[in-house]
């Protein structure tokens, strides 16, 4: 693996105080894709509530996120616990408002579909579609408030399928068809919502030497041969939330170097 792969990368094109006054809620705040986007949220002036299972993760993000334009403040939860998260929504929009939903809390394993039980497939499930709806539900209110929008961080190739990953494009392609179908119910209230699809992404879980075989195949998977920044996802995030994706609702952008058009992960169901 090229050591590059997991650097940096300076993808901001947005202009400084973009977000002074606005507020977002975002899911899976304390690590990879979800740390990113909080940390280009408040560089651009928002006042950004981020949540996830691990504290000590989120005291991270906000350690990073100190001294930048905007604020970041946070509490655990689990967004699987249905009224929990519900009442953490309602407590965030009763106290600051919600201009923007991110649902980036996620995840999965890679399995051949013959390999997935019923209780793993419903665990992927429920934490990538059921609660994203939950989420999202709960939002309305404050969205509709402020005609906010909602990124809804989803998978590349989820248009088309992927071996190993039947249960997360199962979730995946529900979450599109719940955007696009959201999108048509709540464009009278002014309220947008995408999903983004990014491809192999070196956050973490995959940045681990162990997971160094399955990254490589990741990456041979990727037609442009590199992964995808969490810095090029956050900003993306950013963009669409602002007054130029103003039309811009009910869409997929897959960021992911046409790894939804190229040879898909074919080696995995092979195993
Ligand atoms: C078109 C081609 C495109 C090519 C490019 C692709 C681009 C996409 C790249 C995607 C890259 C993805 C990267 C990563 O995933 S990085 C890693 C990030 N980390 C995670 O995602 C971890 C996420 N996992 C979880 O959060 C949990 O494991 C999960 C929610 C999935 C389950 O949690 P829960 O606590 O509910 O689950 P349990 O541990 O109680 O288990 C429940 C059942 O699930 C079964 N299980 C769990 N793991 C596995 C496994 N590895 N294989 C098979 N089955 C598994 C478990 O056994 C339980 O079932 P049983 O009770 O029946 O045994
Ligand atoms: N990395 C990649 O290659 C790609 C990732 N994605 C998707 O992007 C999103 C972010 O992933 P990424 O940053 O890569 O990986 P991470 O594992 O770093 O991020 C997942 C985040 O979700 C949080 N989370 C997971 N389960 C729950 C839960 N039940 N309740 C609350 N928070 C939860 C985790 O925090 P905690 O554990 O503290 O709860 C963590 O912060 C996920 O949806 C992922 O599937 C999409 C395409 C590619």
């Amino acid at each position: 693996m090229s050591s590059s792969y997991n650097e940096p990368y300076d993808a901001s094109v947005l202009r400084d105080g973009l977000f002074v006054e606005k507020s977002a809620f975002v899911s899976g705040a304390g690590s990879g894709i979800g740390r990113a986007i909080v940390l280009r949220l408040v560089e651009l002036g928002m006042s950004v509530f981020g949540t996830g299972r691990r504290v000590e993760m989120l005291e991270e993000t906000a350690k990073r996120a100190g001294g930048k334009a905007g604020t970041f403040t946070y509490k655990p939860c689990n967004v699987r616990e249905t009224e929990a998260i519900e009442a953490l929504v309602r407590e965030v929009g009763e106290a600051q408002g919600i201009d923007l939903l991110v649902n980036n809390a996620g995840g999965q394993f890679f399995a051949p579909g013959t390999q997935i039980s019923r209780r793993g497939w419903d665990s992927v499930i429920d934490l990538n579609l059921s609660a994203v709806f939950t989420v999202t539900k709960a939002a309305h209110p404050y969205l509709k408030a402020r005609r906010g929008s909602v990124a809804n961080i989803s998978l590349s190739g989820v248009d088309r399928g992927s071996m190993g990953l039947a249960h997360s494009i199962a979730a995946r392609a529900g979450v599109l068809g719940m955007t696009r179908s959201l999108a048509l119910e709540w464009a009278k209230d002014g309220i947008r919502l995408n999903c983004i699809g990014p491809g192999t992404v070196v956050t973490e879980g995959l940045a681990v030497e162990a997971a160094r075989p399955m990254l490589d195949r990741l990456v041979e998977a990727t037609p442009m041969g590199i992964p995808t920044s969490v810095e090029e996802v956050a900003e993306l995030v950013a963009f669409l939330a602002s007054p130029a994706g103003r039309l811009m609702t009910g869409q997929l952008i897959q960021i992911d170097g046409a790894a939804h058009l190229g040879p898909g992960l074919h080696m995995i169901a092979a195993e």
